[in-house]
């Protein structure tokens, strides 16, 4: 059986994000699915992101007003109507057949930041240049040749993108046995459009290991960090941060942004839930610079948890792209309205008015 095309309403069951689940599921090929559900191995760690943000309990203060109050923040010298951001997923005609034109179009109405994948099937300048564009951040692999970054890096910041951001936990992608199962590979007709060609995967000869002496020949490292602050005029913020240690070696080499994020538990299975990881990632950094998170979010909520223990804003990743599946433009708008108008909620209810006012002290822990 094909697939069902993109709804054109949003049908008066889908109330929460997690609704659009089995939309998106009717209006994709197994192979599609499968990339997008993927974690790494048993997917412990895709589970444990839903999971963790479950056992954190609010606390619940009554009788405290919230009138006037908004979901406004300031970042990197920016104001951003609300702290609920789209991550970066790479792909996304796997998902809709105008890809991340669609996800800026719901993102643009719904003013929401949206952070571009280099790995994106649109241009990072279409998506740039379109008549109603969202506020923009790329998202930067490092590629093995360094010229092909920098040319990255040029373009975004010739485009009007606000802010750079490094992936840093994925040198591979892992071991993706649900990706393996359904024997995915990227349709012929789609690509990386945004970089020069594929490059070749690094290989190794017979006898040696593919890992150490393939992939890793050309992965990159600290010193790729320190070679980017070098050249870029934009904010470089890390994503895929999880440990003390190397959140505090970002900051003292003049990074200007944290990501807390295991990858959506696609990349490394057994690492904790990034919701776990994020108070001593905030003690270690104490203030330096803006930390962001990101996995399992699903529900205002789950913003609101993140916001309490020390996290700026949050990205969301595979509820978006459901609901992209499922409903094109109009479902990644109404999935973020959705999810802010939970966390309003949530704060109005918590007697925080304001982001700045939400503190660990609202929780019960
Ligand atoms: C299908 C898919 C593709 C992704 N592609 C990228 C990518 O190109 N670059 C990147 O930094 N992260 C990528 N991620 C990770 C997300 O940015 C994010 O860390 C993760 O999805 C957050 O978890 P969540 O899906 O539970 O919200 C991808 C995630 C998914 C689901
Ligand atoms: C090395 C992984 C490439 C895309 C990606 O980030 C993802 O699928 O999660």
């Amino acid at each position: 059986m094909s697939p069902k095309s993109p709804l054109t309403v949003i049908p008066p069951d889908i109330v929460a994000v997690s609704d659009y689940e089995a939309y998106a599921r009717e209006r994709l090929s197994d192979m599609a699915w499968a990339y997008l559900q993927a974690g790494a191995g048993d997917e412990h760690t895709v589970r444990r992101n839903l999971e963790a943000f479950s056992e954190i309990l609010l606390k619940g203060r009554v009788l405290g007003s919230a009138a006037g109050g908004h979901t406004r923040l300031s970042l990197f010298g920016h104001v951003y109507e609300h702290p609920i951001f789209l991550a970066p997923v790479a792909y996304q005609k796997l998902f809709h057949s105008d890809g991340e034109r669609a996800t800026a179009l719901g993102a643009a109405v719904t003013q929401t930041l949206m952070v571009l994948s280099t790995l994106s099937t649109v241009t990072l300048e279409e998506v740039a240049q379109a008549e109603t564009a969202p506020p923009l951040w790329f998202q930067l692999y490092l590629q093995a040749d360094r010229s092909v970054s920098l040319d990255l890096i040029h373009r975004a910041q010739r485009e009007g993108y606000r802010a750079l951001v490094i992936t840093v936990d994925a040198a591979m992608a892992g071991v993706r046995n649900r990706e393996q199962r359904a024997g995915f590979r990227l349709p012929p007709h789609l690509s990386a459009v945004n970089l020069p060609s594929q490059s070749p995967v690094p290989t190794a000869a017979p006898g040696q290991s593919r890992v150490f002496d393939g992939l890793m020949k050309t992965a990159p490292g600290w010193d790729d960090i320190e070679w980017v602050l070098s050249e870029a005029r934009l904010p470089v913020i890390l994503k895929g941060i999880m440990a003390p240690e190397d959140a505090d070696h970002a900051c003292r080499m003049g990074v200007h942004g944290l990501i807390v994020s295991n990858h959506g538990g696609r990349v490394l299975d057994t690492l904790p839930a990034a919701i776990e990881a994020l108070p001593t990632v905030a003690a270690v950094v104490a203030g330096r610079v803006p930390i962001l998170l990101d996995g399992g979010i699903r529900r205002g909520s789950d913003v609101f948890k993140a916001l309490a223990l020390g996290a700026s804003a949050v990205l969301v990743g595979r509820p978006y792209v459901q609901a992209l599946a499922a409903a094109g433009p109009l479902g990644v708008a109404h999935a973020i309205r959705t999810l802010r108008e939970e966390l309003e909620v949530v704060m109005a209810l918590s007697g925080t008015p304001t982001l700045d006012r939400i503190r660990a002290e609202h929780l019960s822990l």
